[in-house]
C-alpha cells in the first residue's frame, strides 16, 4: 500500500513541478501515470523513494514514512524498490549476468559486493530473471553488445532480482523502438500479476496506459487531475489531462 498525502515539489529554480498531491494506491495494483510532457510524472514517480526530495508531504509504503527515513534507512528501504530508467542504467562493460547480480547488492555486505563475492542463491536468482526476460543464452555477452531493447530487459531483470515489493519504471519504452513497447510492459504485467507486487510505470502513449494499466494517475501541471480505474478515463478526462494542448495526442 502506498499512502501520498499533501505532497508537493519546488525545484530549487522555483519551478513547482507537484502541487498537493494526495493518492492511496493498494497493494498489488498495476498503474499508469500519464500526462502531457512536462505534467510532474517523473517527479512523482521519484519522489516515491525519494530520488527528487519532496518539499513537502508525505510518502508512506508498506506502513513505512519514506519521507522521515534517514540515509541509511532509506537505503535499505531502496533495496525493496526497483527502479527501472528510460536509458537502462546499465554498466555497459559489464556483463549481462553480472548487471543482474548488481539487483542483489542490496543483500550483501559492501565489502562482499565490492569484490563480487555472490552467494549461489544471488546467482541462482540473478540467472532466473534472466531467463524471465528471455535473454538466456546472454548471460555472458557485455552490456555495450546489445541492442536497446536487450539492453532494457537487462535493466528489469536487475530490478526483479532485488525480489522487490514495488517496482517503479519511468517511461521504460521511451527510447526504444514502439514495437517493444509490449514486450516491456508484458514482462512488468507478468511479474505483477504472478508476485501481487505493485507496479507504478510512467507512460505517455494513452493507449498502452489503457491496455496494460488497471489504475490510471493522470497530472497536469503537477496536480493529480484523475484518479481511477482504466474504464473511468472518457474522452471528457482525456481533455482535461491534456488540456491545451490535444495535438500532442
Ligand atoms: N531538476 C529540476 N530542476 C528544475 N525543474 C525541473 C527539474 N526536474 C524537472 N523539472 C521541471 O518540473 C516539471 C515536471 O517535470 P517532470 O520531468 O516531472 O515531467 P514529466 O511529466 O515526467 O515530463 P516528461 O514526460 O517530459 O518526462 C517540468 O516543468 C520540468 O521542467
Amino acid at each position: 500500500m502506498i499512502a501520498v498525502k499533501n505532497l508537493s515539489k519546488v525545484f530549487p529554480d522555483g519551478t513547482r513541478a507537484l502541487s498537493e498531491v494526495n493518492v492511496s494506491i493498494p497493494q498489488g495494483d498495476f498503474v499508469a501515470i500519464i500526462g502531457l510532457s512536462g505534467a510532474g510524472k517523473s517527479t512523482f514517480l521519484r519522489t516515491l523513494n525519494r530520488l527528487v526530495e519532496p518539499t513537502t508531504g508525505e510518502v508512506w509504503v508498506g506502513g513505512v514514512e519514506v519521507t522521515r527515513l534517514s540515509r541509511k534507512e532509506l537505503q535499505a528501504f531502496r533495496r525493496k524498490v526497483g527502479f527501472i530508467f528510460q536509458q537502462f542504467n546499465l554498466v555497459q562493460r559489464l556483463t549481462v549476468l553480472e548487471n543482474v547480480l548488481h539487483g542483489r547488492l542490496g543483500y550483501l555486505p559492501t565489502w562482499k559486493g565490492l569484490l563480487g563475492l555472490y552467494r549461489e542463491e544471488d546467482t541462482a536468482i540473478a540467472l532466473e530473471q534472466i531467463r524471465r526476460v528471455g535473454l538466456q543464452g546472454k548471460e555472458q555477452a557485455r552490456a555495450d553488445q546489445l541492442s536497446g531493447g536487450q539492453q532494457q530487459r537487462v535493466a528489469i531483470a536487475r530490478a526483479l532480482a532485488q525480489e522487490p515489493q514495488l517496482i517503479l519504471a519511468d517511461e521504460p519504452m521511451a527510447s526504444l523502438d514502439p514495437r517493444l513497447s509490449d514486450v516491456i510492459l508484458g514482462i512488468l504485467k507478468e511479474y505483477n500479476q504472478e508476485k501481487g507486487v505493485t507496479v507504478l510505470v510512467n507512460i505517455h502513449v494513452l493507449e498502452l496506459a489503457r491496455r496494460y494499466a488497471r489504475r490510471i494517475l493522470a497530472f497536469n501541471r503537477g496536480r493529480l487531475v484523475f484518479d481511477g480505474p482504466v474504464e473511468a478515463l472518457t474522452l471528457e478526462v482525456e481533455r482535461m489531462v491534456y488540456a491545451g494542448n490535444l495535438e500532442a495526442l
